[in-house]
């Protein structure tokens, strides 16, 4: 069973890894498809804009893209929610998929997602029967409404796509997580495998990354340090965290009192520096 007694579960369907990546900017296809393997992803998105949609040449980035993981099309330079949805249809036909990551960024700058289009395309895509995964900001109000409108998850952002800047908008991550009826996956920003370890230690569902590990110096090699990463994440939140101690003051980790205290005290007096 995928995921043994802790599977990642969207919309019904279970999966054992809670790293999911993007195929873009990678060197050349057989790198990406080299590293998703090293991933152990199980989910991988593709922008629709990059797929050759008549399935008619030899090629295609959807040729590499090993045929057990499950693709997430995404609509990647859709501008307002009608363009979205366009993409997603056409999507849906070439690629026999209702699952589709939503993105709609019209700010060519920041590439951050459009709160009020993003909404309104995952009102119109769940109309129309789609598994519906949104690209968001990190708004835990948002969150809650696409929630409503339903999404089956939310994809908040830690950080611009593409900056590898990590989670810049972790405070809101938290209380986000916390609302949460559907998994939360951290997507953009995530920089190195420690972003990724502490999304997953404050309670995301998952991480999505790309561009840390396709433009990494060697992908294959970060992609497995990714998904070893997730897991520790993972394991790290299942496990509990400890108390948060104040910055002012220690706590022994070892105490100060007992055997070792009586054996110390003994052999200072041995040794005639303290009275027996
Ligand atoms: C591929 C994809 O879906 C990206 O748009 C996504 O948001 C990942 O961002 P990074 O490239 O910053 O990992």
């Amino acid at each position: 069973m995928p995921g043994g007694d802790d599977p990642l579960r969207i919309a019904g369907q279970d999966f054992g890894s809670r790293l999911l990546v993007g195929t873009g900017k990678f060197g050349s296809h057989q790198v990406m498809r080299d590293a998703l393997v090293a991933s152990g992803a199980e989910i991988v998105t593709v922008a629709l804009r990059r797929v050759d949609l008549d399935r008619a040449g030899e090629g295609d980035v959807l040729d590499f893209v090993p045929p057990d993981m499950t693709l997430l099309p995404n609509t990647s330079g859709a501008v307002n929610a009608e363009e979205a949805h366009r993409l997603a249809r056409l999507g849906r036909a070439a690629v026999g998929t209702g699952l589709v990551k939503l993105e709609v960024t019209p700010d060519p700058r920041t590439l951050a997602p459009d709160p009020v289009e993003t909404l309104r395309a995952a009102e119109l895509l769940v109309a129309d029967g789609f598994t519906v995964l949104p690209y968001c900001p990190a708004d835990p109000v948002l969150a809650r409404r696409l929630e409503e409108a339903g999404c089956a998850t939310v994809m908040p952002l830690g950080s611009w796509i593409g900056s590898n800047r990590g989670l810049r908008t972790r405070d809101a991550l938290e209380v986000i997580i916390e609302a949460a009826g559907v998994p939360v996956v951290v997507d953009a920003g995530i920089g190195v495998p420690s972003d990724a370890a502490e999304a997953m230690e404050i309670g995301a569902a998952a991480v999505l990354v790309n561009t840390a590990i396709a433009v990494a110096a060697d992908p294959v090699a970060m992609a497995r340090a990714f998904a070893l990463a997730t897991l520790a994440g993972r394991l790290g939140y299942r496990a509990g965290r400890g108390t948060v101690g104040t910055a002012t003051r220690a706590e022994a980790s070892s105490p100060l009192t007992g055997f070792l205290g009586a054996a110390t005290a003994g052999a200072a007096a041995t040794a005639g520096l303290v009275a027996p």
